[in-house]
């Protein structure tokens, strides 16, 4: 008997979302993936600035309409839309408290079929590379702000389950190039 045709509408490519601290690379690292892969690249910080109106984090943070509460419940409407595209096989560069500091982002990262990477590095690796990013517009998060390397430690603890919690599989990034950290999730997707 013949072979049944092919089926005319192939399952989307597995998306990839890429989730942890500030400074652990997932805006530098899900761009070179995305163009790497072929995919669409959905960051979803730069979708609530846009959401904004162009006003960046540390701006809505500090507007008292606002505050972080107005920032995570766009945020949790950003990820949510995200997802969406991660289903349908796009590459998702979440923000740092995308799944830790909301229960609506963090439910709409788990039910995404998309591949979650957790790129882990420690806290002394993530305030150094915070620190030394040119393009560091990010507010303090918490009372220990005023020591940034305080900060990292006092909320890497609380946040670190959750991101394991959530994601399928982790990375560490502390020792890896950018390009290299693009290799490791490679490695981790179907072929
Ligand atoms: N593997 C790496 N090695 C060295 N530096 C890196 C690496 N990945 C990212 N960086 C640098 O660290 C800084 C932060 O990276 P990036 O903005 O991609 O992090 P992020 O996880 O998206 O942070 P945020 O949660 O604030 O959006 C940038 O200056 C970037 O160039
Ligand atoms: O870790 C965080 O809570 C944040 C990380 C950034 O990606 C931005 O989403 C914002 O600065 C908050
Ligand atoms: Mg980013």
């Amino acid at each position: 008997m013949a072979d049944p045709p092919p089926p005319t509408h192939a399952p989307p490519p597995r998306g990839v979302v890429l989730i942890g601290y500030r400074g652990s690379g997932k805006s530098t690292v899900g761009e070179a993936l995305a163009e790497r892969l072929g995919r669409p690249f959905i960051d979803t910080d730069a979708d609530v600035r846009a959401r904004f109106g162009g006003r960046d984090a540390a701006e809505v943070f500090a507007d008292p309409s606002l505050g972080e509460k107005g920032f995570r419940e766009v945020e949790a409407a950003a990820v949510a839309e995200a997802m969406a595209g991660a289903a349908a096989g796009a590459v998702v560069a979440t923000g740092g408290g995308a799944v830790t500091e909301s229960a609506a982002g963090r439910a709409a990262v788990t039910a995404c079929p998309a591949l979650c990477v957790y790129l882990h590095a420690e806290a002394a690796v993530l305030a150094a590379r915070i620190s030394a990013d040119p393009h560091n517009r990010r507010p303090g998060l918490s009372a220990a702000d005023a020591d940034p390397a305080a900060e990292v430690a006092e909320l890497l603890k609380r946040r670190e389950p959750i991101y394991r919690a959530v994601a399928d599989e982790t990375v560490g990034v502390a020792d890896l190039t950018p390009a290299e950290a693009v290799d490791a999730v490679v490695a981790l997707l179907p072929r």
